[in-house]
Order: structure tokens, then C-alpha cells, then sequence
């Protein structure tokens, strides 16, 4: 019986993982779920941020549900004890490279998207984010300068490896989708970019049906809001991944609204599945968080890592039909509980 272990994490995690765990639950099929906390509540449990139990459980199991993780009262210890360390070493303990992030726009949200209905209809496209590499797992540190002053410092590298097992991923899921590969860099100032780019280049002559193009990550982010229906496939950096995908949210209504797969292989791997979004501590407690990106997230849990299409369809089309039926959380203008919208989407579970 597939082991899914849930890691829940701070804020709103606990919140919108008990929804999507609901939802697997319902589908009725053999699945064992064991928790464990991480982040902060890692930190209050076991004095670190990603408890050894916690990494086990971790790489025992079939697939990681995993909630958000951060939380204000930690933002001071030294970086290796805050929350995000736990997401960053559970990343690279893991080895989930590629990070999948796509954002759909579902028929009836036109309204919630920060943008003008007839810009986003028919949103869907996904951003292909490295994960364990770029300035989040460089060196990092602060040193004083010849002048005495103080400086940070987080180096910037991609090793052609790294950028080619990424770019793979973004090519063979173009290849799936409308064959349309947009590589962001900022190649026209970094030599991490330019590597990017080179191997990018030479990779595309084994994809000769894959339109290739290559956009400056500036440009992407304003073409994102202007023509954001123009992208299908975006394979980028860690950072520029990072932003853009928090970006996109809001064409397709709310952070609240994208799920995220991370993998350390193309498919049938072990992976982790987590909303986009992080532990939102200014909503937290109050019963307001939208629970669809970690519920959609189960979803590519079932895809990618047990590759159960059929009950990803399921889950998917739950939320579909609730949101069609004006199912609404409070960022997509609506007044429903975290807990009422997980009901809806139960409800409409066939
Ligand atoms: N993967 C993760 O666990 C991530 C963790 N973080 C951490 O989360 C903490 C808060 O970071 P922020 O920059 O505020 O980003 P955030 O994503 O937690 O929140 C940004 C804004 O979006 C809203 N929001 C987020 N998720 C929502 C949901 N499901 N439903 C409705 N509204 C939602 C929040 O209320 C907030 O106004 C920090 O400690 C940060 O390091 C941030 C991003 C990712
Ligand atoms: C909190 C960070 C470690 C990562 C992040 O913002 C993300 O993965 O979306
Ligand atoms: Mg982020």
C-alpha cells in the first residue's frame, strides 16, 4: 500500500493539507498516511527545522505531501534553524530538481485574475523551475569589505548537468503539450545565463519539432502580464522560476490556486507535491486559506508519483466543478471557510 507522508509545516500548511488529505481519502483507494512537522514546527518539536524523523519519512515514502512552512517568530535564528531551511534541505536531500508549477485558469475565475478577462481566457501553461541548484544552494554568507562596510553574498552558479537534466524536462513536457519551449535567462548580463542558454541551444537539435525561444526574465515578467496566454511551456532558474510562478498565480486568479510537483525524475518517481504559496501568517488561524492549490496538488501527487491518472482526473475535475458552481474562497472574492471549500470539492468528487 503506497506510504504518503504529509508534512503539514506552519500557518496556513496544516490548514489546506488536512483539506487535500480529505479529498485522497474519499477517492477510496489503499493509501497509508503517516505526518510529521517540519519548519517551524519541526523546530518546536525536535529543535531543528527539518527533524531527522521527519527526513526519513520523507525518503521512505511513496510521495511527500507537503503544506508551507515560515513563520515570523523564527525569522532571527541563524539560517540554518529557520523554516525555509527545512523546504530547501528536503529539495536537495530528495534530489526534486524539477519543479512543475503549472497555472490553469478554471472556466468562472476570469473575474478573480488580477488581469482583463479577455487576457487570460484559457490560461494553462506550466513553468518548469530548477529547484536545487542557482543562488538558493551557492555559497552564501557575509564578509566586510576592504572599506569596512558589511556585505552579503549568495553566488550565483549551473553546471551544464544542471541545466541540461532541466531543460529535458521542460522539452519533453512541450513535447506533450503544444510544443512551445520558452527558456528565461538574463543572459545578456549573466555568465550563469549564458551557460543556460548555450545548452539549451544545443539540446534543441534533438527537438526539432519544439518551437524554441528564449526571453529575458525581465521581458518574461512583463509579457506575462500582457500576453500571458502567449507561453505554454517556461523552463527557468531556481529564482527567476521562483518569481514568475507567483506571478502567474494572479493571472490565474490567487496564489491560492497553484499546486506544484517536485521530481527528482521525469516520472514515476518519488516526488513532493505543495501549493505554490507559502505559510501565509497573515491569514493563518482564521479558517480563510484557499485550499485548492494543495488539494490540485494531491492531484499531481496521484499523477507523477503513482501514476494514477484516472483519480488525478477525478480530483481535478471536483474542483473544476465546484469553482463552476461558485464555490469561493475570500482571495477569489468569495466568503467560503478553508474547510466549506474542501467540502464543495468533496461534494462534487464523482
Ligand atoms: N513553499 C513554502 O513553504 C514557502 C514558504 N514561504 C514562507 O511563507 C512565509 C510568508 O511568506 P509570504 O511572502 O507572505 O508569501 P505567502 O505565499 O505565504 O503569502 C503571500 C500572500 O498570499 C496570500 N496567500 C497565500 N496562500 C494563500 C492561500 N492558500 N489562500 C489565500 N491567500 C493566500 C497570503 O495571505 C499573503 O497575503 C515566509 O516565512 C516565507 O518564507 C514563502 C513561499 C513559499
Ligand atoms: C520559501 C522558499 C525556500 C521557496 C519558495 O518561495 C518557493 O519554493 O516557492
Ligand atoms: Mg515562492
Amino acid at each position: 500500500m503506497p506510504l504518503i507522508a504529509i508534512l503539514p509545516g506552519d500557518g496556513i500548511g496544516p490548514e489546506v493539507t488536512s483539506q487535500a488529505r480529505r479529498v485522497l481519502e474519499a477517492l477510496g483507494l489503499d493509501l497509508q498516511f503517516e505526518e510529521a512537522p517540519v519548519g517551524g514546527a519541526g523546530y518546536l518539536a525536535a529543535g531543528k527545522p527539518l527533524p531527522d524523523a521527519t527526513l526519513a519519512l520523507a525518503k521512505r515514502a511513496d510521495a511527500v505531501l507537503f503544506g508551507a512552512i515560515g513563520d515570523p517568530r523564527f525569522d532571527a535564528l541563524e539560517r540554518r534553524l529557520r523554516p525555509e531551511a527545512a523546504l530547501l534541505a528536503i529539495r536537495r536531500e530528495l534530489g526534486l530538481f524539477a519543479n512543475l508549477r503549472p497555472a490553469t485558469l478554471f472556466a468562472g475565475l476570469e473575474d478573480a485574475s488580477a488581469l482583463k478577462p479577455e487576457v487570460v481566457a484559457g490560461l494553462d501553461i506550466v513553468i518548469v523551475r530548477e529547484l536545487t541548484g542557482d543562488v538558493y544552494f551557492g555559497e552564501k554568507g557575509h564578509r566586510t569589505t576592504m572599506e569596512g562596510l558589511r556585505q552579503g553574498f549568495d553566488v550565483m552558479s549551473y553546471d551544464e548537468g544542471e541545466v541540461e537534466r532541466i531543460a529535458r524536462v521542460g522539452f519533453e513536457m512541450a513535447k506533450r503539450r503544444k510544443k512551445k519551449l520558452c527558456s528565461v535567462d538574463k543572459a545578456n548580463v549573466l555568465e550563469t545565463s549564458q551557460l543556460w542558454r548555450d545548452v539549451v541551444n544545443e539540446m534543441s537539435v534533438q527537438y526539432p519539432d519544439i518551437e524554441l525561444t528564449h526571453m529575458y526574465v525581465d521581458n518574461a515578467a512583463m509579457q506575462l502580464v500582457r500576453r500571458p496566454t502567449d507561453f505554454d511551456v517556461i523552463v527557468t532558474g531556481n529564482l527567476f522560476g521562483d518569481i514568475l510562478s507567483d506571478q502567474a498565480s494572479m493571472c490565474a486568479g490567487s496564489i491560492g490556486m497553484l499546486p506544484s510537483a517536485s521530481l527528482s525524475a521525469w516520472s514515476g518517481a518519488n516526488g513532493m507535491y505543495e501549493p505554490i504559496h507559502g505559510s501565509a501568517p497573515d491569514i493563518a488561524g482564521q479558517g480563510k486559506a484557499n485550499p485548492c492549490a494543495a488539494i490540485l496538488s494531491a492531484a499531481m501527487l496521484l499523477r507523477h508519483s503513482l501514476v494514477d491518472e484516472a483519480s488525478a482526473l477525478r480530483i481535478e475535475a471536483a474542483v473544476a466543478a465546484a469553482l463552476a458552481k461558485g464555490a469561493r474562497t475570500a482571495d477569489l472574492g468569495g466568503s467560503l471557510s478553508t474547510s466549506a471549500m474542501g467540502d464543495a470539492v468533496l461534494t462534487e468528487l464523482q
